[in-house]
């Protein structure tokens, strides 16, 4: 690979401190994206996620699942789940994710937007269970959708946009400093899924 090359591919970190999210764009082509997307829509068993919210239980119209390599509990929102296991699918795109980003993963958290009104609020994905500043290696299939970040103390926003096949790392202290969100949108009507595999500690 020549400089001119080496540059060009070359990840930069999209956060300007306190964390480091690398975007590497589209790692599957059009086809296999849809291929992927249309299996994942079929064989994941989606539920609609429950959550305890100031002391009410409420369904979002979201829906999630959660695979693993063991049958982790995972508690979030005052809600336990149990990981199934990984589907060969999900074998396939966990081993892909860890070539291309360098870090390994034990676990992924499935979210289905069924269209641009449902979202994902300002959250950081720092659960206990999760492992303290593990890499979190996001993939996205179906329709293109925002994502952005705000720093907790200085709120700076970072966004860019994820198309269907594309995949962003985030790692370090960004769970600590950084918070993200999916905001909704009128102008997408389509569903998207979103993966996001992540590294559970056991503690036995
Ligand atoms: O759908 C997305 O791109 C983000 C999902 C997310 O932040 C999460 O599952 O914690
Ligand atoms: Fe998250």
């Amino acid at each position: 690979m020549d400089l001119f090359t080496d540059l060009n591919t070359a990840l930069h970190n999209l956060l300007p401190y306190d964390g480091t999210v690398f975007y590497y764009g589209l790692v599957y082509d059009t086809l296999k994206s849809e291929e992927i997307f249309q299996t994942l829509l079929i064989e994941i068993e989606w539920k609609n996620d429950e959550a305890i919210i100031f002391g009410k239980h409420i369904q979002t119209k979201r829906k999630v699942a959660w695979y693993g390599s063991h049958p982790f509990e995972y508690t979030y929102s005052k809600i336990t789940k149990k990981a199934l296991p990984w589907t060969p699918l999900l074998l396939e795109l966990k081993e892909e994710v860890e070539r291309q980003t360098g870090e390994t993963y034990n676990s992924c958290l499935l979210n289905l937007y069924h269209d641009g009104s449902e979202g994902m609020a300002w959250h950081s994905d720092g659960e206990k269970d999760l492992k303290k500043n593990g890499a979190i290696a996001s993939l996205s299939f179906g329709a293109s959708r925002n994502f952005a970040f705000k720093h907790k103390k200085t709120s700076d926003k970072i966004s860019l946009l994820l198309n269907s096949g594309s995949l962003l790392v985030m790692k370090g202290e960004t769970q600590t400093h950084w918070l993200h969100r999916l905001p909704p949108t009128t102008r997408v009507n389509s569903p998207r899924v979103n993966l996001t595999f992540r590294t559970i500690e056991l503690n036995d």
